[in-house]
């Protein structure tokens, strides 16, 4: 039989190649776009949050594959992928984001007003609020969370409780995906044996209870995604690992 598992290249060159051909050969990004990421990555300590270019172009894709026209995400930083969604919705369709702190809100709005994107509107506050107090109009075709990891499961939970196939108005439309991002937290959440070399410094490592807890609440991420009748998932070991789970009802 066929092995399944992803490690296709060599070693890192090869790897770091292969990435930048498969860029090279998806869709263009729009040049503001591009900007803004390289900004970011050139003057912000902590850039690492947000998603690649390459990532961008392949939630686009995705967006785009659904006919995606409503996108609520969760956990906006500086408004990168937000302007992403926008950008594979169009000038028709509508973002939300919700995010937590007012200062890279603010900042993210300054960046979509730079851009001519006047299709994002923000909710700042703690997405465990914010989100199950959303009441569109209209349901979303994507929910995209990229926020706290100890969040996952409720936010999980709070959409599906929302997007109740018998109920007149709901969160998420039948069809539609939850996106969560960083399902593998760099391999932990499959291996955080000593094998992996990302695992969390052992106790007392100061850092060691909150990665292990977010390592923990991301694997009961993906498992009551797994267990649920309600979903269809498929977890993409692409980037720091991207949970596809499409509502069937
Ligand atoms: C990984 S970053 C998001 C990156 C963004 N999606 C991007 O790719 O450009 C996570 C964000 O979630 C926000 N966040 C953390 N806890 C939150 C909460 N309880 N509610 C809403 N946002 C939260 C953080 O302030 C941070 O901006």
């Amino acid at each position: 039989m066929k092995e399944g598992k992803s490690s296709l290249y060599p070693n890192d060159a090869i790897s770091e190649a292969v990435t930048n051909y498969s860029e090279a050969h998806s869709l263009d990004l729009p040049k503001p776009l591009l900007d803004y990421h390289e900004h970011i990555f050139n003057n912000v300590p902590n850039s690492h949050l947000t998603i690649s270019t390459f990532q961008a172009q392949g939630l686009i894709f995705l967006a785009r594959l659904i006919g995606a026209k409503r996108v609520l995400e969760v956990g906006v930083f500086l408004g990168f992928s937000s302007l992403a969604w926008s950008h594979a919705v169009g000038d028709s369709g509508t973002v939300t984001g919700l995010e937590f702190s007012a200062d890279y809100a603010s900042q993210a709005e300054a960046a979509f007003a730079a851009q001519g994107r006047r299709n994002i509107t923000l909710h700042v506050g703690d997405g465990l609020e914010t989100l199950p107090a959303l009441n569109p109009d209209e349901p979303y075709d994507i929910v995209f969370i990229d926020a706290q990891k100890s969040g996952y499961p409720a936010y999980l939970r709070a959409v599906l409780d929302s997007s109740r196939p018998d109920s007149p108005r709901r969160l998420l439309r039948k069809g539609g995906l939850i996106i969560g991002d960083n399902a593998l937290r760099r391999g932990l959440v499959a291996d955080d044996s000593e094998a992996n070399p990302h695992r969390p410094s052992a106790p007392p490592g100061e850092d060691y209870p909150n990665k292990h807890n977010d390592v923990m609440k991301v694997r009961e991420f993906n498992d009551l995604v797994k267990s649920s009748d309600r979903l269809e998932a498929f977890l993409m070991p692409l980037w720091d690992g991207l949970n596809l789970a499409r509502l069937v009802d």
